[in-house]
């Protein structure tokens, strides 16, 4: 689990677990938002597997062209792989029997069994069973241990590492001095919330790299929505319209989210510090998509 970084509790208890999770021969669902390093997680269940030896299939449910999925489940190897389901929660119904028959099948093999699923979901997979949209039996077998990847908002201590080995790799991948930020510029990125999670992070990092290697990068090279992003101890509750203007639509979003952040994801909180009833926020988080 070397490449896992991050010394935050949140990540020291899914290092602490993965080992556990590799060895035994079950179901592994990750959960967590998009870009938050599920696939990541589920290479590294792979390297630590009985499956080892075999390929990483990975396999995109999301707009998946009709027949994809019944191809991937035939080119799979007779011997031992991992099969990388992201986004499970969208397999259609015809895909998610086939998905069953392909792991009944198995249920006679001698142990380790030879193929091994890991999926990965953004969306309430609970919530899909319970409205029809996911088969019950197939969720049993896919979860028999369920592991919540956080949100990059609610595991910054990591992001002094992540952003240094971010910076180091785009560096090396694309031979060019590496940046280094001023610490006013590292405080920016700690208040930042990062709905885009680590690949928001890279793509910062990498993007910093190629336009201003070797550079000392300060607050002004950084792009606008982190500026913006200042935590809400900070806004002034008299907040006077910009004469530019606001997307309120936007600014709602931005407000649910910090909510969520400063409750731990606590949905009832959230709604209390944003003078909402419980429901009216899970309506607005469906509205927005975003995953609380
Ligand atoms: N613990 C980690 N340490 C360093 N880099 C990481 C770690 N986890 C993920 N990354 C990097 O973060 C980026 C996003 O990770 P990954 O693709 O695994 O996320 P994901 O949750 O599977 O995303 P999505 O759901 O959008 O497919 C990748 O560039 C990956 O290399």
């Amino acid at each position: 689990m070397k490449n896992l970084i991050g010394d935050s509790p949140a990540m020291r208890r899914l290092r602490n677990t993965l080992p556990l999770v590799a060895a035994a021969q079950v179901g592994v669902l990750l959960r967590g938002e998009p870009g938050t390093g599920k696939e990541s997680l589920a290479r590294a269940i792979h390297a630590a597997s009985a499956q080892r030896s075999g390929p990483f299939v990975t396999f995109a449910c999301t707009g998946a062209p009709p027949e994809a999925f019944a191809r991937t489940l035939g080119q799979l190897p007779s011997g031992p792989a991992v099969l990388y389901l992201d986004e499970v929660g969208e397999l259609n119904a015809e895909e998610q029997a086939r998905l069953l028959f392909a792991i009944a099948g198995q249920d006679g093999a001698v142990a380790p069994a030879p193929l091994r699923i890991i999926a990965a979901t953004s969306q309430d997979l609970d919530g899909l069973v319970r409205q029809g949209r996911f088969r019950r039996d197939l969720d049993l077998r896919l979860c028999v241990v369920p592991l919540e990847v956080p949100p990059l908002r609610e595991r910054l201590l990591d992001l002094p590492a992540l952003t240094a080995q971010f910076i180091a790799q785009a560096a090396q991948r694309h031979r060019l001095e590496p940046v280094r930020l001023k610490p006013s510029a590292e405080r920016l990125l700690r208040r930042y919330l990062w709905p885009g999670n680590l690949r928001e992070l890279a793509n910062l990092c990498e993007r910093l790299v190629i336009l201003l290697p070797g550079t000392e990068i300060g607050p002004e090279n950084l792009p606008s929505e982190i500026l913006r992003g200042t935590p809400p101890s900070e806004q002034a509750l008299g907040i006077a319209l910009p004469p530019h203007g606001i997307d309120l639509n936007d600014l709602e979003a931005e407000l649910i989210r910090q909510a969520l952040s400063l409750s731990g994801g606590n949905k009832s909180r959230a709604a209390r510090l944003l003078g909402l009833t419980r429901d009216t926020l899970l309506y607005r988080l469906q509205k927005h998509l975003i995953v609380g």
